[in-house]
């Protein structure tokens, strides 16, 4: 044991054998089930790409059609919505969310079937619920009562609808679907390492996305697009998030939004095109508000270039989407974990079918031979 490297933060481990995406940094691709996530986020919905995670192909029209079906017919349990409305407002949009995730479990009669297909159906359904509950998570702690998914809009106008109560424009729900996807999976970060983790217990789905839900609130992790609004917010204008950043890097503090493991000196692919989503949406709408924060984005990014040779992750191009499209700032992150619940759930029938507990070991430095 004592000769074996170890990699703190575990950087460069294999940590599992997977046929679900790779990131193929050299050649600038993210592969998804064998598809070019970048070309997943300009031709297909978030629908297409839940099927693909989940049922593991494409699916056609009438496919397509039904999973949205099954999406907006899953129900959120009354009893659910109470317990949210119990939870203190001031609770973190994260903690109330991975509440709710947690009790979902209660009212699943299958919670606990390890069967593939079961957990599969499990999954599409998650996937629905969740949506509507990070949807409606401002209004319940509110004291309101929740929107529901209306059958004659599709799932990503939904989304949007429920959140703000009103039906987007095209513009806005093909960027807020884009996003979406560009959410959706991403090989082994920390949230999808705790998911595989629990589930190789053999535990159950909701144990394991639970506790992704704890892993992704952290700001190193998917709680940097809520800090990347509240920087934009902070700083004002141009001017205002230049002066912001130069002082935060001169006291060593991190700039959110910016750099990532795996990338880290390089532009994180998905930021890379919902910037030009950003961008789109923008003139499409003539949206003076969108404009300046386009224009501050774009010096945020160059002051990190020129001064720490870092590029922005996903997070710092999807906040002012949300931004631009009137979401409250403590659902950006919760709405991320709804993207990504068709990736987790895919990891975690993967983890079953080709189970070994994970179980590593330690480097020692504490002492020996105390008399108890
Ligand atoms: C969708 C996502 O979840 S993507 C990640 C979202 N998270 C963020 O945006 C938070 C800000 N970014 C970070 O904190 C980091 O880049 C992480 C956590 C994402 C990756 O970190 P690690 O791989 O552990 O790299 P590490 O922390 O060792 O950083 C390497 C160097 O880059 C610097 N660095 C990395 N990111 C940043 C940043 N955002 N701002 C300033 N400096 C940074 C570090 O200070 C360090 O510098 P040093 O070598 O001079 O000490
Ligand atoms: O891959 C990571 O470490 C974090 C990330 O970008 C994601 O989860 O989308």
């Amino acid at each position: 044991m004592e000769n074996q490297e170890y990699r703190p933060g575990l950087e460069g481990v294999i940590a599992a054998e997977t046929r679900i995406s790779y990131l193929d940094v050299e050649n600038e691709e993210i592969v998804v089930r064998g598809y070019n996530l970048l070309d997943l986020i300009t031709q297909k919905t978030y629908v297409d790409v839940l099927g693909l995670l989940i049922h593991e192909r494409l699916p056609g029209d009438e496919e397509r059609k039904e999973l949205e079906r099954q999406l907006l017919a899953a129900e959120v349990p009354q009893a659910v919505w109470e317990i949210l409305a119990k939870l203190p407002a001031s609770m973190h949009a994260m903690d109330r969310l991975r509440t709710a995730v947690s009790a979902l479990a209660g009212f699943d009669p299958e919670a606990d079937s390890p069967d593939p297909e079961a957990e599969r159906a499990k999954g599409v359904r998650l996937v629905g619920q969740v949506s509507t509950i990070v949807a409606n998570l401002t209004r319940i702690a509110q004291g309101g009562e929740p929107v529901l998914p209306d059958p004659q809009l599709g799932f990503a106008e939904n989304f949007v609808y429920m959140i703000t109560g009103r039906r987007p424009d095209p513009a806005g729900a093909r960027a807020f679907d884009q996003a979406l996807i560009a959410y959706s999976e991403h090989e082994m970060p920390n949230s999808t390492f705790t998911a595989r983790v629990i589930a190789s217990t053999l535990s159950d789905v909701y144990g394991a996305l639970t506790g992704a839900v704890a892993s992704l609130k952290g700001p190193l992790h998917g709680g940097a697009n809520e800090a990347v609004a509240h920087m934009m917010l902070e700083a004002g204008d141009v001017e205002g998030l230049d002066r912001l950043i130069r002082e935060k890097l001169a006291r060593k503090e991190r700039i959110m939004g910016f750099g990532h493991r795996v990338y880290m000196r390089k532009f994180d692919p998905r930021a890379w095109i919902l910037k030009q989503t950003l961008a789109r949406l923008v003139d499409e709408r003539g949206d003076e508000e969108g404009r300046r924060w386009l224009a501050m984005c774009q010096r945020g990014e160059d002051i990190m270039r020129e001064e720490k040779g870092l590029y922005p992750n996903l997070d710092y191009y999807a906040a002012p989407i949300y931004y631009v499209l009137g979401i409250p700032i403590e659902l950006y992150t919760p709405i991320f974990f709804a993207a990504r619940t068709a990736g987790l759930v895919a990891h975690v029938v993967e983890q079953h079918a080709q189970n070994r507990l994970y179980r590593p070991r330690v480097r020692y430095l504490g002492p020996r031979g105390l008399k108890a």
